[in-house]
């Protein structure tokens, strides 16, 4: 269906852009792709090509990438501590106060909350993450997502959450940026123990001041002795864990069927968007869904009403096997129970399989292993020096060469790059310089789903064809409808893939991609059906259950839901086929 929605197209060429030029501040020398923000420690080309062939694969000095933060001798915070501790709580206190800052975040809920909390507080505050920018006037505040972080203006303090992050596979090297090149008085670090020596280590060669401040829990976690028993045990307030989404509905059913609850979902694949709603409507006293079924979606940071973490599993696919969750991942998941300040200030944790519990107890004693190493990747004007210096290869092979050169100090790992050469490799086949086939690589596509895959194959070609991407060449307005079936959810998530990817593409090629504004309409639109979909999930399930005093409630609320409001003109099929497991 979704392949169809989106109609693919070819059209004539017109060469690609070039980027802004940059001046290099070592020879004033007017030259594209070299920029002494990003490049300090390292001399310009012409500089380079006066002294001989740099040995530019050697990564050992990262710091000196980032001349900004260079010029400060920052005060560094290092709040740690178990979850539910008040870590980011007093960091955010901190930039409350201060005359400008940034808070980066690991997920782009977490920026909305904070974002969200400083307006309140009257602090202006702008919310940026890769495919939303909502600018405050007068505001001196950022809650971004750590990969936008800005590393070449100066603030008077910043906040890094989760910073443990900085060894995550894949983007670490985000984390490892932001906390050596945000460029700001005071250093906000938010985060778990395991981080410290390693951060300390690498600070050493900053100059940077660093004070560690530990935390204590707020409110105690009671890891329960006895799995759960029966789904009709399930109460208010419990959140089970799952790792793929065709066990998220599975479970959902199952506690629904009982006609006791209404369940909702938060996992990765679902619209940021939606899953916001979903946990809103978790959160909210006076509705029906008062259980939620979840992925480690919810596993960093977020404040939910939830009294008990039920473990479905303790087992997860990670993209190449099926492995025991981490320490790390059970504490932090677990840790969502009976938050602070929350309904529920005791929070509780079990499984559902006898069997799985005597590895949840171990973790929740155990510290957590300590982060050796923290990711790095190359920047831009490093390889493209590369490119120029040593082959005129493809963006494939000059990064393939160049890793596998790359020096580094013992304190740091070359971040997983395997998506990123699936991308090069579709890119290299097309006429488009090397900043453009970078772009298309670092985009946060899914090149594992199908659907999204295409999209970016398909805006890649246009791109190198036309220089200009019309959203109407590829995808039909109005079609969309609210899915019949798991498979036509799993489209619909598709779908929303490829807009936000061309939202992500219109805020950095703003001419060459200029429907922002249908993408971005027809992305919120891709929500409230998947939204309506979750809704009816439930209500459909009420009416085949033993729950018909509430139908009545439940079935005005789907009436009046913000899509028959906004969007009457959608298609609405009011039958939505039952999962058959
Ligand atoms: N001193 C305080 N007064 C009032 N509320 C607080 C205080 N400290 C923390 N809280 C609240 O307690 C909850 C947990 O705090 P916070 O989110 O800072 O924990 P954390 O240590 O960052 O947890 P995590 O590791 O899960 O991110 C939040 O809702 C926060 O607003
Ligand atoms: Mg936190």
């Amino acid at each position: 269906m979704a392949r169809s929605l989106l109609r693919w197209r070819l059209s004539s060429p017109v060469p690609p852009k070039l980027r802004d030029s940059m001046i290099c501040s070592d020879c004033l020398k007017l030259d594209i792709n070299i920029c002494s923000h990003v490049f300090a420690g390292l001399r310009c080309l012409s500089t380079f090509q006066r002294s001989g062939k740099p040995d530019l694969t050697d990564l050992t000095h990262p710091h000196t990438w980032y001349p900004v933060a260079r010029r400060k001798k920052r005060n560094i915070f290092l709040h740690v501590g178990p979850t539910n501790s008040g870590k980011t709580y007093n960091a955010l206190k901190s930039l409350e106060t201060s005359s400008s800052g940034v808070y980066c975040g690991p997920l782009r809920l977490l920026a909305w909350e904070v974002a969200q909390r400083l307006n309140r507080a009257n602090v202006p505050c702008n919310l940026i993450t890769g495919q939303e920018r909502e600018e405050i006037d007068g505001a001196k505040h950022s809650s971004v997502t750590v990969e936008m972080a800005d590393v070449t203006s100066e603030y008077q303090c910043a906040v890094i959450d989760e910073i443990q992050m900085v060894g995550c596979r894949t983007r670490g090297f985000s984390f490892t940026r932001a906390l050596l090149g945000i460029a700001s008085d005071e250093l906000h670090l938010c985060g778990d123990p395991a981080a410290v020596p390693l951060i300390q280590r690498i600070l050493e060669v900053t100059g940077d001041v660093i004070k560690v401040q530990h935390y204590e829990r707020l409110s105690p976690l009671i890891p329960l002795k006895y799995p759960l028993g029966s789904f009709s045990d399930i109460r208010k307030g419990d959140c089970i864990v799952t790792f793929s989404r065709r066990e998220i509905y599975k479970l959902k059913k199952k506690v629904e069927i009982t006609g006791k609850h209404l369940c909702s979902v938060v996992y990765g694949s679902l619209p940021p968007e939606t899953r916001t709603k979903q946990a809103k409507m978790f959160n909210d006293e006076s509705s029906e869904f008062d259980v939620l079924v979840a992925s480690d979606a919810i596993g960093m940071g977020l404040n939910l009403n939830i009294s008990r973490i039920i473990f479905s599993t303790m087992k997860k696919f990670d993209g190449v096997c099926t492995r025991d969750l981490t320490i790390p991942e059970i504490k932090q998941i677990a840790g969502r129970a009976g938050r602070y300040g929350s309904n529920f200030p005791t929070g509780e944790v079990t499984c559902i399989d006898a069997e799985d519990l005597p590895l949840l107890h171990s973790s929740l004693e155990s510290s957590s292993p300590l982060i050796e190493r923290a990711g790095l990747f190359p920047t831009f004007d490093l390889l493209s020096l590369y490119s120029r210096l040593h082959s005129k290869a493809g963006l494939y092979n000059i990064l393939e060469q160049f890793l596998k050169k790359a020096k580094l100090s013992p304190d740091y790992f070359i971040a997983d790059y395997e998506e990123i050469l699936k991308v090069a490799a579709v890119v290299d086949e097309l006429p488009l310089g090397l900043y453009d086939k970078y772009l298309f690589c670092i985009s946060p596509v899914d090149m594992n789903d199908e659907i999204a895959a295409q999209g970016l194959t398909q805006f890649a070609e246009n791109y190198a064809k036309k220089g200009i991407v019309q959203l109407r060449e590829i995808f039909t307005p109005g079609r969309l409808q609210v899915p019949k079936s798991q498979n036509s959810l799993k489209e619909l998530e598709s779908v929303h893939k490829v807009l936000d990817l061309y939202v992500w593409l219109s805020f950095r090629m703003e001419d060459s991609f200029p429907d922002c504004e249908l993408a971005s309409s027809q992305k919120a639109i891709c929500s409230l059906l998947i939204e309506e979909f979750l809704e009816r999930l439930g209500w459909q399930r009420q009416l085949k259950g033993n729950f018909q005093q509430n139908s009545f409630s439940l079935q005005q609320k789907a009436q009046s839901s913000m899509l028959r409001k906004y969007f009457p003109q959608v298609l609405v099929d009011s039958q939505i086929e039952l999962t058959k497991d």
